[in-house]
């Protein structure tokens, strides 16, 4: 049923009122139930930023000026012919990201989530996620995103030392943090999530540890917890480089890592993945899509990423997309073909299995038979690793469990995925390549 006067109000207004209601409802489309393939997460990239920070290497750019009109324009019209490429017909989930999206107006997120409605099924209950960085969301701010349709906010915080909040770059103290998820939390009640960084240069275990109890008393029901990456080409890398600043320590912060989320467990959050954790539920729908390997659009210059089988234009191949990085050229491609597709990757059936196994196993689910069987009826969980002696070996020490469910992690075991990976990738290929291959139809 759709919800009447929808089309006129737009969907953010639907949306509202919809929560309100706590119904399940839409816009454009049909509320009818429909096939995984005609389903997908949208992702929207908002690419610039006020200031570089010094760890980062994400693709933003530190514009003189946005031209906020053109790039809401080709925001929409990517979005319009993506899914008309992909034949998606339901949303279930959006992500602005960056960037610093919270620095774009929230009459381009509005514009957006129209444009997803109009031209598929977009549920007024969809995970609608926003990433505010605390110097650029004011409580009024975060209420006007929250009109425009946003209703999860994801804040980052990155740690609540000013000295550190210096070193990483960040344009925030520890308080403009706190009073940032302050204000988040009365707008989106249990529906805020903070990302925290770990194992900077110089940090000591204990002294962070204390930092993520004092959080544990502001934050909601998700956070995120990532450890540095050094990555080069950024200033930290440099002033690691140049011995300015200490190396970084990979046992210190994976005691970390560690101790964080035995201290998260211990406050009622459940890990469902590597570096997320939540409680009372409130996992994110849209990463969750990532990790099940279902289908994503990536709208948006710098790189966004998409997974999806072009349906719409006759495709029975699900493709990795990547999206032009550089803004301007962005723009202009999609104002000449409706869309910034870069590169387009054909991915083989072993490619997706290696992402089914690589992604799943990051969550505490890890590849249950029924999912796995999703992308391979012919060869079972069992099939490929049930006999292989090295993978009997991670079971016995207690790091992977195989069994009825189908295989995962345990809790020993996910800090460790990374090595685990070493032995059982492989093993698929062994398997794949020994497969009986099935027969060609009249062949
Ligand atoms: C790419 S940022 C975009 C969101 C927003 N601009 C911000 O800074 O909070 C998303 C998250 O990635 C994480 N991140 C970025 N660079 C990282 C790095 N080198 N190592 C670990 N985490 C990083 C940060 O925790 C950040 O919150
Ligand atoms: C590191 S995650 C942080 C998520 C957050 N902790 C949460 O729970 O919502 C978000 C970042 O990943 C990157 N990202 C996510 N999906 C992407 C996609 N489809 N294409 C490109 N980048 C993506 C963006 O840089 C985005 O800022
Ligand atoms: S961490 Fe966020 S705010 Fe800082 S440069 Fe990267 S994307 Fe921009």
């Amino acid at each position: 049923m759709a919800l009447p006067g929808t089309r006129a109000r737009g969907w953010a207004a639907a949306a509202q009122a919809a929560q309100r209601r706590r119904r399940v409802e839409g816009a454009g489309g049909s509320p009818r139930p429909e096939p995984e393939s005609r389903r997908a997460a949208l992702y929207v990239h908002w690419p610039y930023c006020e200031k570089r920070c010094s760890y980062c290497n994400f693709n933003k750019y530190i514009p003189r000026g946005v031209e906020e009109a053109a790039m809401r324009k080709c925001l929409v019209t990517e979005a319009q012919t993506l899914l008309r490429l992909s034949g998606v017909r339901r949303v279930e989930s959006v992500f602005f990201g960056g960037g610093t999206p919270s620095l774009a107006s929230p009459h381009t997120v509005a514009a957006v989530l129209e444009a997803v409605a109009q031209s598929s099924y977009l549920p007024a209950d969809s995970e609608v996620t926003l990433e505010a960085n605390p110097s650029s969301a004011p409580g009024s701010r975060l209420a006007a995103f929250g009109a425009a349709g946003v209703n999860r906010l994801s804040i980052g915080l990155q740690s609540l030392d000013d000295k550190e909040l210096q070193l990483l770059g960040r344009t925030h103290s520890a308080s403009d943090a706190l009073r940032t998820l302050a204000a988040a939390r009365h707008i989106f009640p249990g529906r805020v999530s903070v990302d925290l960084m770990l194992g900077l240069p110089g940090q000591q275990v204990g002294q962070w540890l204390r930092q993520l109890q004092e959080l544990l008393h502001y934050c909601d029901d998700h956070i995120s917890l990532y450890q540095l990456s050094l990555e080069r080409g950024t200033a930290l890398f440099a002033q690691v480089q140049q011995g300015a600043l200490p190396a970084l320590d990979s046992e210190l912060a994976a005691e970390m890592y560690q101790r964080g989320r035995e201290v998260l467990r211990q406050a009622g959050f459940r890990q469902y993945e590597v570096s997320n954790f939540a409680r009372n539920g409130a996992l994110s729908t849209h990463n969750w899509t990532y990790w099940q390997c279902g289908q994503y659009l990536g709208v948006g210059p710098a790189g966004a990423h998409g997974r999806f089988v072009p349906h719409g234009a006759g495709g029975h191949t699900r493709e990795a997309r990547i999206q032009t990085l550089e803004p301007d050229n962005w723009m202009k491609e999609v104002m000449l073909f409706g869309h910034g597709t870069r590169k387009r990757i054909p991915l083989g059936r072993l490619e997706i299995l290696e992402e089914v196994l690589a992604m799943g196993l990051r969550t505490d689910i890890g590849v249950t038979h029924q999912h796995w069987q999703q992308f391979e009826p012919q060869l079972t969980l069992w099939d490929v690793f049930g006999a292989s002696k090295e993978v009997k070996k991670l079971l016995e020490q207690g790091l992977l469990l195989l069994d009825h469910r189908g295989l995962r992690c345990s809790w020993e075991g996910l800090p460790v995925l990374d090595s685990l990976l070493l032995t059982l990738l492989p093993q698929l290929q062994e398997a794949w390549e020994q497969r009986t291959p099935a027969p060609v139809p009249g062949g």
